[in-house]
């Protein structure tokens, strides 16, 4: 029986953690802040946003919310993070990506103050995770080695192969399954658009993690016997529902399934792993910020 993982039900278990921090950290007079800024019209991002200040909204994190039209200069976001970096009750700040094009991305991620920098973008913390010493975790990776753990998947020893190498997920993803003690150890192998036989790398995979952002690109006959699949991609696709699309990972579900000991499904899979990791992130840097201990999961 393969088993499909329930990553509504994992993110709900870390928010519940999450939200009794929250409240520990309220009784001391500190009211964790999430600033997120969104300089986009792109529809998938104003609704990745929005469940982003839901989450916020449930656990006692207080919101702010920040729109830039996507035709203003790059120096109006950058303004607007310098505000939110100097603002006391912000301890945690998301721009939202993609920005657009006539604005360098590696200057927004350098302009947040690296203590608020919950994605864990910023150069000084890309450092620290890749050192072994992070401080916050890139969400998605983190959300994945939760739901690792969670699903009593060993990582130690066995071979991950990650596919896809993004700044976001990728590249955290890799460096976080070779790092020492749990959920790491893996031997692990990064696939990408240049890898010449990409099959054959997944078929020797115990652990395949697609992060492609390629609709349905892995299949079951890409895959051996008894392998956990971890479907990161999000791609909406034309259909005839009433939004006008439907949501699919970089995995192919049903084959897929056919050969997986266990798979995360797409919806309901890693993304709220990552929502709930933000949170988790948010809670962190208001506790850093403030001095007031927590004890996180
Ligand atoms: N600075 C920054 N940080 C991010 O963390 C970030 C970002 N930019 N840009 C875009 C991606 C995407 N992302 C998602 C988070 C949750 C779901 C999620 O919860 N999805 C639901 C379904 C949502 C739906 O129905 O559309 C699910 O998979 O079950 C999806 C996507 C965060 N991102």
């Amino acid at each position: 029986m393969t088993t499909i993982i329930d990553g509504n039900e994992i993110g709900d278990q870390i928010t519940a953690c999450v939200a009794a921090c929250t409240d520990t950290l309220v009784s001391e007079g500190v009211t964790p802040g999430l600033a997120t800024v969104l300089m986009s019209d792109d529809g998938a991002s104003e609704t990745y946003v929005s469940m982003k200040q839901q989450a916020c909204e449930e656990i006692g994190i207080e919101g702010f919310h920040h729109e830039i039209s996507a035709d203003e200069p790059a120096e109006t976001l950058f303004s607007t993070i310098d505000e939110l970096n100097a603002d006391p009750a912000v301890h945690g700040i998301l721009v939202q990506m993609p920005v657009p094009d006539h604005v360098t991305k590696r200057d927004v991620l350098e302009r947040i103050d690296p203590m608020k920098d919950v994605d864990g973008f910023h150069p000084e913390n890309v450092g620290r995770l890749v050192a072994g010493n992070a401080r916050y975790k890139p969400c998605t990776p983190h959300g994945i080695q939760k739901i690792l753990a969670e699903t009593g998947v060993e990582t130690e020893g066995k071979d991950a192969v990650v596919v896809g190498r993004s700044d976001i997920v990728g590249k955290p993803m890799a460096n976080l399954l070779i790092q020492y003690g749990p959920g790491g150890n893996a031997t692990t192998t990064v696939c990408h658009s240049r890898t010449e036989d990409l099959a054959e790398k997944t078929r020797g995979a115990d652990i395949v993690i697609a992060a492609a952002g390629v609709p349905e690109m892995i299949d079951g006959s890409m895959l051996s016997d008894g392998t956990t699949v971890i479907d990161v991609g999000i791609n909406r696709v034309d259909a005839d529902t009433d939004k006008g699309y439907e949501l699919v990972g970089d995995v192919d579900f049903e084959s897929a399934k056919a050969m997986a000991d266990a798979i995360t499904p797409v919806p309901g899979g890693v993304g709220p792993l990552t929502i709930a990791m933000l949170m988790y992130n948010t809670v962190k840097a208001a506790s850093l910020q403030s001095g007031v201990d927590i004890s996180l999961p």
